[in-house]
């Protein structure tokens, strides 16, 4: 669904050159899940924002469904760390607002609007204004906004970082259960080595400035994925122990 190939960029500020992403390939399958992890600023927003459409990268080229990227695509969702509702629209109305923008067909998309806020427990509080609502439940409903034209990509640039550590638990676990009804392909920005192992089909590691592919590592946990007693522990501590390892600097004089 996603092919990236040899993508580089460099941004070119006052004080000079960022090289901020190098020679990235990488193809993300139809329905597959994957985040991307590095160190801060390795990339990942700029990856995303590059697959988005949002900038265009210096070299290389990014297909959404076979086709190139040039410009934001009406199918291809972003969803950002702030759920960004206007405050003075209902949760229902915040909802529709892709769908007038894109002048869809407003009862069909009322009727899903409806659909997507009970999937994501939020049935009930459609007429509540965002400040109404606690945090976790605005990024709920941004999540909801953001699959309502049905996109087929849908780009998240660690949504739930500004949430408290249960709520941002809770929510990983609600946002499979809304994407496997949803045939959504999904790349996930996240800090957190717990959130990569626990959404995704595989993670992708990129090396500090400038970002480059440094390890893909495949999750072999069955879905629906559970968090304490069920959890798949023993996967679960080797595959963060692998991204631990690729993460996290060595220690002075372990190579010896
Ligand atoms: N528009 C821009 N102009 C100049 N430099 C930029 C621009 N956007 C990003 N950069 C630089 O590119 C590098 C990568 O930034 P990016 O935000 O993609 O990293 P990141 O991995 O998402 O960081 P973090 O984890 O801290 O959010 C950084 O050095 C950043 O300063």
């Amino acid at each position: 669904m996603i092919s990236i190939d040899n993508v580089s960029q460099v941004f070119t500020t006052k004080t000079g050159t960022v090289h901020a992403l190098e020679n990235i390939n990488l193809e993300v399958a139809t329905n597959e899940f994957v985040t991307l992890v590095g160190r801060s600023g390795c990339g990942k927003s700029t990856l995303l924002r590059v697959i988005a459409g949002l900038i265009t990268p210096t070299a290389g080229t990014v297909k959404v469904a076979g086709e190139p990227v040039r410009r934001p695509r009406r199918d291809v969702s972003v969803m950002f760390q702030r759920p960004a509702l206007l405050p003075w629209r209902s949760v229902l109305d915040n909802l529709m607002l892709p769908v007038e923008i894109l002048r869809l067909d407003r009862d069909a998309h009322r009727e899903r609007a409806h659909q997507l806020l009970e999937l994501a427990g939020l049935k009930g509080f459609e007429d509540k204004l965002p400040h109404e609502l606690s945090g976790g439940m605005q990024q709920r409903v941004s999540l909801c906004r953001s699959l309502i034209q049905r996109p087929k990509v849908l780009l998240m640039d660690e949504p739930f970082s500004a949430l408290d550590a249960l709520t941002r638990a809770e929510l990983s676990v609600e946002l499979q259960r809304v994407v496997a009804e949803e045939n959504t392909t999904i790349v996930f920005v996240t800090h957190s080595i717990d959130e990569a192992v626990l959404l995704a089909d595989r993670v992708v590691v990129l090396s500090p400035r400038p970002g480059r592919l440094r390890e893909v590592v495949d999750v072999g946990i069955p879905r629906p994925r559970t968090l304490g007693q069920n959890a798949h522990a023993d996967e679960v501590t080797r595959v963060s122990a692998r991204l631990h390892d690729l993460l996290m600097p060595e220690p002075e004089g372990a190579a010896a």
